[in-house]
């Protein structure tokens, strides 16, 4: 009896002439009453680059546009970003390679960028959470997101670093954790490590749906990382092919204490978006990658599409395909967007 979409048709439609679909189309304010999908400030996550100094802002040349921010114009910028009701920063660094070591040891630094970044903006502007990465890859010479040894990335010494990371950004003042290295257990160890910490209410945001990538190229440019990188991430982020093993690592990591999954890259994987939210329907985030933001933002500047129109249309996606919000480069500026409409 008929295709999933039939069955679920609520209703049969005249045939045509009776029925003419165009006559919702008409104008905007009909087509405003019949939107099925809203998209706000409220849905937006801004991913920013923090480097050392004062006073720099220098843009990224694969992502033009984006800038790396020290701490004291971070503040500005997050401080903008807290005015245009944007609910949540996610802050990463640009680390100088001297401190990156094969033990990883700046991620668990208490003092390191990121985590004085976190409490600089907790002190200036409580009202906008902050989301820190657990992960290796900013601080390791292997560029990996995991401890290599011999050519392995080894999964559970990873992990007692992971523990102490996490520890540290909490400490620090974050309020979600982001882990987004894709080793195995990982979400166990750490969510139970802030439990026994007294970090019961920092909520843990799974990178759980994170696949193998050529999106991420300029996000490794920011970050300092692309020269360090050696090989590939393909033993640990999934294969680009697969929707059924997307699927269960989101299951796990929620099963493992996960308040929120991710599925990034975004636009390739709206599929899995939108299985994650009809299958499993746990709270779900899209990340609009670098490569993303890179590929809109070059063809905008090329005079090839609207930048405007193509920024709204690519974030309302991820609203249709039912996810609660979105990891985006152009979140101010969508926001900006918004307020000159008002
Ligand atoms: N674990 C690191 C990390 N966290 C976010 C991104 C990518 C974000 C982007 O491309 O915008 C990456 C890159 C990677 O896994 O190599």
């Amino acid at each position: 009896m008929g295709n999933k979409i039939e069955n679920l048709m609520p209703f049969e439609t005249a045939p045509f002439p009776m029925s003419r679909p165009r006559r919702l189309r008409q104008s905007d304010w009909m087509r405003r009453l019949i939107s099925e999908t809203q998209l706000s400030v409220n849905d937006l996550i801004w991913p920013l680059f923090i480097t050392e100094g004062t006073n720099v802002k220098e843009e990224i040349p694969s992502m033009p546009g984006v800038y790396r921010y020290s701490i004291d114009l971070a503040l500005e910028a997050v401080n903008e970003a807290a005015n245009l009701d944007i609910p949540m920063v996610a802050l990463f660094p640009h680390t100088d390679a001297a401190l990156k070591t094969p033990s990883c040891d700046e991620a668990f630094n208490p003092d390191n960028l990121v985590s004085r970044a976190t409490r600089a903006i907790k002190a200036a502007i409580p009202d906008i959470g902050v989301m820190l990465d657990v992960a290796l890859d900013p601080y390791n010479s292997d560029g990996h997101d995991g401890i290599v040894r011999d050519g392995q990335i080894l999964n559970d010494e990873t992990l007692f670093a992971l523990e102490k990371q996490a520890l540290a950004h909490a400490e620090a003042g974050a309020d979600v954790l982001g882990p987004s290295d894709m080793m195995d257990g990982r979400i166990a160890v750490i969510r139970q490590a802030l439990e026994q910490n007294e970090f019961q209410n920092v909520s843990i945001m799974a990178y759980s749906a994170k696949f193998a990538s050529a999106f991420y190229g300029p996000f490794r440019d920011a970050v300092g990382a692309s020269g360090a990188l050696k090989g590939d991430k393909k033993t640990y982020q999934l294969d680009p092919a697969n929707s059924r093993e997307a699927i269960q690592m989101v299951a796990r990591d929620l099963a493992e204490g996960a308040d929120m999954v991710m599925v990034k890259p975004g636009m390739p994987y709206l599929d899995i978006c939108q299985r994650v939210n009809t299958e499993i329907g746990a709270p779900c985030f899209a990340y609009q990658v670098s490569g993303e933001y890179a590929m809109i933002a070059g063809a905008a500047d090329n005079g090839w599409i609207d930048r405007n129109k193509a920024i709204t249309e690519s974030l309302l996606a991820f609203k249709r395909a039912g996810c609660s919000g979105i990891l985006t480069y152009f979140a101010v500026e969508f926001a900006n967007m918004q307020e000159d409409f008002l």
